[in-house]
């Protein structure tokens, strides 16, 4: 699904370079991977709007005033929509909607902070603003706590320093540019991300690789884990130093890889904190519920679409993310500047693309996309195996393919399947429904045939992440109205549209309409434009 993956078949030893080894250097971002075969599918469109009406909402206090010190969260209601099924109302984006007259499940079915704390934050402040020639980056406060847009050109050079511990000599440490702001830049905003102290709470193949890709871009790394964990993961490189719940929460970035069953309490754990934090859970629903009540402000939920059937940091390496789609699941109760630096984060330092999609969508999508072929996999084994014990030493390159994921961890899969069980559910029958159908249609060459032919137009539209770009960008202007939610129905309107969000910023505005300005590829302005105008909004092409 992922082209810039490296081969599945063959356990990686590791990935990518050993540390002292790796090039020095920020890598440069590729904002413009999307997924365009999917693109504009009728059926995704209005996707974040279903059921209210332009026009219809209410006036609310303005989400865009922020949900920090004095801002609406308090006054912000959570609208979760209703789960929404497989079969049945709703749309699902990427599910085949309804075809023809079928029943049941079918081809053709109907579509159905302490002092701790304090103290990391206030070294990676000093840090960042020490790194910043000339002083420290100017502070844009401004009531209703959104401040002016994104640190464009954020240029760092890099430079070879000793590493403090002496451990892994070489590792990059990166520092600001000169400080001049391209044309037009608007002013530093208080809270961007400046590479300072990420806090990792799980530091295995995911948790790791994050570790690796986020020290090379220049952030000091610090990980909460078993002692044994940590230690190997600092030798690998992977964290500068062990840490403590207690003292991430001080980060400026948290970031949760810890087994989906243990997030949630993670989540709890680490309230109160006003540090921006994601998680990577392959599952969304329940832990982006139970960060929005522990009243995590900066909360945005997340999730890595790239992987490997193997565990442990042992195989995390800085390279795993490089191209892959990363869900972000913003609610109506997301700050949108959260939004945004996580998205950044995800860009610039992962090198992944971040896609927005709704909590619920999300683990419906994963349901049919990764939990299903993973229960496959298991099931394909097990019949294979049955048969005799040698039968599996037969098996070529098919059943390899279908299979590599079977010897995904086990403790691992137990959790995610358990999660999502009721929408794997769903996943499952529409799959049994299928494979009867297909079976009773075994005679009929014919409709095989007509089988095949679709299924190769549906592989054809796999993993298309790599986009022809125009080269250029434009900005979207939203002028809002003051309701909650916003951010999310705009940035899942593009995401589940496969239209990558270069940037976002609020301009603010102390007048009821403030506007939400988008960065994306010029090549697909005039479709998010369509699809904006569309659900409502009034979007307004600048620049
Ligand atoms: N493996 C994949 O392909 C993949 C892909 C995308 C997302 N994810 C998600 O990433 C997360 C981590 O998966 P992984 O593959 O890295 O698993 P892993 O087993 O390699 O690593 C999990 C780590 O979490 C640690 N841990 C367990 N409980 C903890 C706690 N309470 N506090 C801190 N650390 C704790 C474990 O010791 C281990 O080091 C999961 O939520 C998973 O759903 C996995
Ligand atoms: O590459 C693999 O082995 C994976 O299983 C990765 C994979 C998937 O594609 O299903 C598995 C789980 C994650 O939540 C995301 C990605």
């Amino acid at each position: 699904m992922q082209p810039q993956q490296p081969e599945r078949h063959l356990p990686h030893p590791r990935r990518g370079a050993s540390p002292g080894r790796r090039a020095a250097g920020r890598r440069a971002p590729d904002p413009g991977r999307g997924l365009r075969g999917v693109r504009g599918r009728p059926d995704l469109r209005g996707l974040a709007r279903a059921g209210s009406g332009a026009g219809e909402r209410p006036r609310r206090a303005h989400v865009l005033q922020g949900p920090r010190a004095g801002g609406s969260q308090g006054r912000l209601r959570h609208r979760l929509r209703p789960h929404r099924r497989l079969r049945g109302a709703g749309q699902v984006p990427g599910l085949r909607q309804p075809r023809g007259s079928g029943r049941g499940h079918g081809l053709d079915a109907r579509a159905r902070e302490s002092s701790g704390a304090r103290a990391v934050r206030d070294r990676g402040a000093q840090a960042a603003a020490g790194r910043l020639r000339g002083g420290a980056a100017p502070v844009h406060p401004v009531a209703g706590q959104l401040h002016h847009g994104p640190v464009r050109g954020r240029r760092f050079r890099a430079r070879r320093r000793p590493r403090a511990r002496g451990r892994r000599p070489g590792l990059p440490r990166l520092e600001p540019g000169d400080g001049r702001g391209y044309v037009g830049e608007r002013p530093r905003h208080r809270g961007a991300l400046l590479s300072g102290t990420l806090g990792l709470v799980g530091v295995g193949l995911i948790g790791g690789s994050v570790g690796l890709a986020a020290r090379e871009a220049g952030w000091e790394v610090i990980g909460v884990d078993r002692p044994p964990v940590l230690e190997r993961a600092a030798d690998f490189g992977a964290v500068d130093r062990a840490s403590t719940l207690k003292e991430v929460r001080g980060a400026d970035l948290i970031l949760l890889a810890a087994p989906i069953s243990r997030v949630a309490d993670i989540v709890g754990d680490l309230a109160p904190t006003d540090a921006l934090v994601t998680d990577a859970a392959s599952t969304k629903t329940r832990i982006v519920g139970a960060a929005e009540k522990a009243g995590l402000g900066r909360f945005v939920g997340g999730h890595p679409m790239a992987g490997s059937q193997l565990a442990g940091v042992e195989h995390a390496g800085p390279e795993l993310f490089r191209g892959a789609r990363y869900f972000l699941t913003p609610t109506e109760r997301t700050d949108p500047e959260a939004y945004r630096e996580v998205a950044r984060f995800v860009r610039e330092d992962l090198g992944a693309v971040p896609t927005a999609v709704e909590p619920e969508k999300h683990d419906l999508l994963m349901a049919a996309l990764s939990h299903l072929p993973h229960l496959m996999a298991v099931a394909l084994l097990k019949v294979a195996s049955d048969i005799s014990p040698e039968a599996l030493s037969f098996a070529g390159p098919s059943f390899r393919d279908l299979t590599r994921v079977g010897a995904s961890n086990p403790a691992l899969w137990s959790d995610i399947l358990a999660e999502n069980s009721h929408a794997i559910d769903e996943a499952l029958a529409a799959f049994a429904g299928t494979m009867e159908q297909l079976g009773r249609e075994l005679p009929d060459r014919g409709s095989i045939e007509g089988r095949f032919r679709a299924a190769r137009e549906a592989y054809d539209a796999l993993g298309g992440i790599l986009v022809q770009r125009s080269g250029r960008n434009a900005e979207i202007a939203i002028p809002v109205e003051n309701h909650p939610g916003v951010l999310a129905e705009v940035t899942t309107l593009m995401g589940s549209n496969n239209i990558n969000i270069l940037d976002l910023y609020v301009r603010h505005s102390n007048t009821a309409r403030a506007a939400l300005v988008l960065t994306v590829d010029s090549g697909a302005a005039e479709e998010a434009m369509d699809l904006l105008r569309g659900a409502g909004f009034s979007a307004e092409l600048e620049g």
